[in-house]
């Protein structure tokens, strides 16, 4: 079945064809302003976030600032009167909304009505879910977002979209998304993602549903055990700082970076060293096997939006030079996945140590190390799969978090200050380490709140295999008759199939009902005495890695790792967008990019100079508090000194 919901997208830079991709909702952090443009599939379109440089004159921002607040504002009042008219509301059908219609018709004040067919539902024994129709895409210059957010505030927390034939079901509701993911997660699958991703995933542990799911998860989660992710932090700073080499030369030649591409190529670094001992170094070549990585991934991104599932034809695959190009590009990867898996198994095979609980092989900590320890199978397509999703997983999301920490950063200087302020203190010049973790508060929250508002991916995508209830709707999986009358294709009528669901994290993100200024970037929203955020403590209002039994399982090494990237940058270098930069522009396949990049310009950091402490010795107390400060000034000048020797 052809998916017509965008999942996958490479970063533009890196990206050598128009994107067709959906737009997200209007809404950006306070500081910054939106204007939409339409764009492919379905009306389907992007947002541009004008993004402010700090170097105009404050007037002429200001104006240009308020004059976009006002448009959108007309916007969103246009639309929500729209939805308001009833204009996207499916009608009920049946007796009472017969009898509503031929009693509006005779002029019964709706007012009346309203409330007597309200208690007409109430007493309904089945609820019907609240419908929305497809004239969503015919919206000019509206983005497919922004309506299904603006439906979200209209219509609650689940309501059923159909445009063209498809028909989704919308979840913005915590309770709800609690019981999809976590207390009945058995009665959902992948659906529409696994299909998608079929053809470079497998069955790999993102799109694998039951028992395959299920064995290989209980395999690969204790490779992931806290002696691995200490041997992460130094990577992620050796890696960190290959890429603070590259911004030093940049800001020597005073020559503006691309930063979204930049972030990609850094995180494509860090996890083929971590998944399976491989160097990319994708940061200072473009090998061929980088090349065929990202062939890979935008066709991921291609067929997510495709109309009709174009793979799917036999001698399509044979003749299109796209497709061969992917399949030569698959056939590149597999091989040294090959290559890489007999190198590491001979290494496995001569070592002496036994395996245990926290196994780990000092030369190479991989997680393919680790399995093929455990006694996985070298010959099996699931380690390749496995193998595979660990890469993609792990890449494009990381990447996503940090460009969009340094967007929002970049209009947020005080915010940088803080974390300067924290990273000086905890770190000086020296390297992370496990432990510099859980002192880098502020740097944590900044990258929490930076997952709340880019969630990355921005919906998660179910599928039910069972009847069930959503908060007070049945649901069921789906007839043969339902089929027919939803349209789906010959396939699906074979193969009756369930609702497909999307869980938007961006609604619930940036919902007004569960948020104090929603839309606005305040890390200090979350307390730095507080426990870290996540699904749990959230009550699943918050779910930056998912929530229940498929929550990711590289939620503490992709924290860990924008956290040191994101200390070591801010304490090297200050960023501010490039002068004649692109607007910032949003599109979304499984993560958020920018459609233009985010350049930047860097420049090195001036630290502010160290004020000498008098020593006063009538004041003992104050003394000895000074000789302390000074102490630790005196640390840290020491660790600085020896600090990348
Ligand atoms: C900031 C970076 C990351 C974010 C925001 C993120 C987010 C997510 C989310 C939301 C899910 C749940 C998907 C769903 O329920 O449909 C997920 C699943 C997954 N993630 Fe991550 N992820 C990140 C980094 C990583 C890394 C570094 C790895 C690998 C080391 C990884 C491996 C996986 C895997 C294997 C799954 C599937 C788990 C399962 O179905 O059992 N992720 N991720």
């Amino acid at each position: 079945m052809a998916a017509q919901f965008p999942l996958l997208r490479v970063p533009p830079s890196l990206s050598t064809k128009p994107l067709y991709v959906s737009s997200l909702k209007p809404t950006t952090p306070s500081s910054s302003s939106c204007t939409i443009r339409q764009r492919g599939l379905y009306g389907l379109c992007t947002i541009t976030c004008a993004s402010s440089n700090g170097r105009e004159p404050d007037s002429v921002e200001e104006g240009v600032k308020s004059v976009e607040q006002l448009l959108e504002e007309k916007r969103r009042a246009e639309l929500s009167a729209r939805i308001a008219s009833g204009e996207f509301t499916v009608e009920q059908s049946g007796f009472p909304a017969v009898v509503k219609k031929t009693l509006l018709k005779l002029g019964v004040p709706s007012a009346i009505l309203e409330i007597l067919f309200r208690w007409i539902d109430i007493h309904e024994e089945c609820p019907k879910i609240p419908e929305a129709k497809g004239a969503i895409s015919a919206i000019r210059n509206e983005a497919f977002f922004i309506p299904l957010y603006e439906l979200y505030l209209t219509y609650g927390g689940i309501f059923r979209l159909n445009f063209g034939p498809k028909s989704f079901l919308i979840v913005s509701d915590p309770s709800i998304s609690k019981h999809i993911l976590r207390d009945n997660s058995k009665a959902y699958s992948k659906g529409i993602l696994a299909e998608i991703l079929e053809f470079v995933m497998g069955k790999g542990l993102i799109p694998a549903d039951g028992e395959i799911w299920r064995v290989r998860r209980r395999a690969i989660v204790p490779a992931l055990h806290r002696k691995y992710v200490a041997a992460m932090i130094n990577l992620f700073g050796q890696a960190t700082d290959r890429l603070c080499k590259k911004l030093d030369a940049a800001a020597s030649d005073g020559e503006d970076v691309e930063m979204e591409s930049l972030f990609s190529r850094l995180t494509l670094d860090i996890i083929g060293k971590a998944v399976f001992n491989y160097d990319f170094d994708s940061l200072t070549n473009d090998t061929g096997i980088v090349e065929a990585v990202y062939t890979v991934l935008r066709e991921a991104e291609d067929r997510s939006v495709a109309l009709i599932p174009f793979w799917e034809i036999p001698i399509w695959k044979d003749i299109s030079p796209q497709q061969k190009k992917v399949s030569a590009a698959l056939k590149l990867i597999n091989n040294i996945l090959d290559d890489l898996i007999a190198i590491c198994k001979r290494m496995v095979d001569e070592e002496e140590l036994q395996f245990h609980e926290e196994y780990m092989n000092e030369q190479d900590p991989s997680i393919l190390h680790f399995l093929l320890a455990s006694g996985d199978d070298v010959s099996s397509k699931q380690l390749r799969d496995d193998l595979m999703t660990m890469l993609i997983a792990g890449h494009e999301t990381s990447a996503a978090v940090l460009t969009w920490t340094f967007y929002l950063l970049s209009k947020e200087p005080t915010v940088v200050s803080k974390i300067q302020e924290e990273v000086d203190a905890v770190l000086g010049d020296r390297f992370p380490t496990i432990e510099d973790m859980k002192k880098l508060k502020y740097a944590t929250r900044v990258i929490n709140e930076s997952l709340r508002l880019y969630p990355q991916p921005p919906v998660l995508i179910r599928r039910s295999l069972e009847d069930d209830v959503l908060g007070k709707y049945p649901i069921k999986s789906t007839s043969k008759m339902e089929s027919v009358r939803i349209g789906v294709g010959s396939t699906d009528l074979l193969n009756p199939r369930g609702e497909d669901i999307f869980i938007s994290v961006w609604n619930l993100h940036r919902s007004p009902m569960l948020w104090d200024d929603a839309d606005e970037f305040k890390p200090e929203r979350w307390p730095l005495d507080g426990p870290n955020p996540n699904e749990t403590n959230q009550n699943f209002r918050y779910l930056p890695f998912g929530g229940g039994p498929r929550k990711c399982l590289g939620d503490m090494f992709a924290s860990y790792e924008t956290v040191v990237a994101l200390a070591m940058l801010v304490r090297r270098f200050n960023f501010q967008m490039a002068l004649g930069a692109p607007p910032v522009e949003m599109t979304t396949g499984a993560t958020i990019h920018t459609t233009k990049g985010l350049k930047m310009t860097v420049t090195r950091r001036v630290k502010p100079p160290v004020v000498p402490i008098l020593e006063t010795p009538t004041m003992n107390m104050e003394a000895s508090a000074s000789l302390s400060q000074g102490d630790t000034l005196l640390d840290q000048k020491s660790e600085a000194s020896s600090a990348h020797s």
